[in-house]
């Protein structure tokens, strides 16, 4: 016979970890979670103050408890165990908690085939558009998608041309005018006051296809990045070669930037039309008139007259447009790619 209920103590239900301590993930990879721990000595024993006493990288795995809750770069956790950061130490995250933003692409741009939605980063306030302006050519195609994409995560965006001593910004920044996004003009060797002042304080994600400059941004940005990259890699014994998750690096200036290497798209499949119309607030009054279910691309949409009445910019409606149509068709450029 087993035990009746309540015979013994129920040490599953912890209660909610209150000697818990909090924590940033840094990296992620493979089930091995890279977080940075704040100094605290406000509380704990006598051994725990010690331990607390210094900002560090500590190496958790996920408490069981959490189920299939995922953790991405970007959460702030709760930890327990060991969380001294000393070689060969393992803490447990008990806690994910909740999220300013999410940043997440289908599994549609990638080799997984299951359709699920993955999450990305968590908690940035800017998606960082990096796009070169030649070599290689800018793909506007490929810069909607992301904007759809930051409109879904509901958070910033900020274009960062690169290249601009191989050529000049003003076809793209025209192009973008209309949506409002900002943008700053960069080139190698360049002043970075500029991005600097968008990145200071904040945690941003940097996007962009192979070559357009992004190492040598993230390298001029945080003189250290090689070096924390590696430290990571090498807190995790996962060796300096085989992360190709995204990594938190941190600014001199304060804030965080998050190279993403590997994600060069996003899966737009579960954005919805009014996700992207809801970024266009001076249109949505137009749609009132649209046949229910309305693409708001085709025949019969009521933004056509709407616009043509004079009640808004016929350059918004046309990005609205190529936005929404940004979404169907190739997943990660391949059609551009291949023109
Ligand atoms: N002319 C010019 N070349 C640049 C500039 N910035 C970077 N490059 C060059 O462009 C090439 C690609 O730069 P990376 O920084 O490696 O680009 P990336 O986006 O990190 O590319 P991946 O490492 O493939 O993801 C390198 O040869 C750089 O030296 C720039 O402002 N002007
Ligand atoms: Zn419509």
């Amino acid at each position: 016979m087993r035990p009746g209920k309540g015979s013994r103590p129920r040490t599953r239900n912890r209660p909610a970890h209150e000697d818990a301590i909090e924590g940033f993930v840094v990296a992620v990879d493979r089930g091995r979670y890279t977080i940075l721990v704040e100094p605290d000595r406000a509380k704990g024993s006598a051994h725990k103050r010690k331990q607390q006493h210094q900002r560090r990288l500590v190496v958790a795995m996920k408490a069981r408890e959490l189920g299939r809750k995922g953790i991405v770069v970007g959460d702030r956790v709760a930890l327990v165990g060991d969380v001294s950061g000393r070689p060969d130490t393992l803490a447990r995250v008990v806690r994910v908690e909740p999220r300013t933003s999410m940043l997440r692409r289908s599994a549609d741009d990638t080799e997984d085939t299951d359709g699920i939605e993955r999450p990305i980063v968590a908690n940035a306030d800017q998606l960082v558009i990096v796009a070169a302006l030649a070599d290689p050519p800018p793909r506007p195609r490929m810069i909607d998608r992301i904007l759809v994409a930051a409109f879904d995560a509901e958070i910033d965006t900020l274009l960062c041309l690169t290249k601009s001593d191989l050529a000049p910004p003003d076809g793209l920044v025209a192009l973008y005018e209309p949506l409002g996004v900002s943008h700053v003009v960069v080139h190698k060797g360049g002043s970075l006051d500029e991005l600097r002042e968008h990145l200071a304080g904040r945690i941003s994600v940097l996007v962009g296809h192979s070559g357009v400059g992004k190492s040598t941004l993230v390298n001029a940005l945080v003189p250290d990045a090689n070096r924390a990259v590696s430290q990571v890699n090498a807190v995790t014994g996962r060796g300096r070669h085989t992360s190709t998750s995204a990594v938190a690096l941190e600014l001199p200036e304060g804030g965080w930037i998050i190279d993403t290497p590997g994600v060069r798209s996003f899966g737009l499949a579960h954005v919805s039309v009014e996700t992207v119309l809801a970024a266009f607030p001076d249109l949505v009054e137009g749609t009132v008139h649209c046949p229910k279910g309305c693409t708001h691309l085709a025949d019969g949409c009521a933004l056509d007259a709407w616009v043509a009445a004079g009640n808004a910019d016929p350059a918004r409606l046309e990005s609205l447009r190529r936005l929404l149509s940004s979404r169907e068709g190739a997943l990660d450029d391949t059609a551009e790619r291949a023109t």
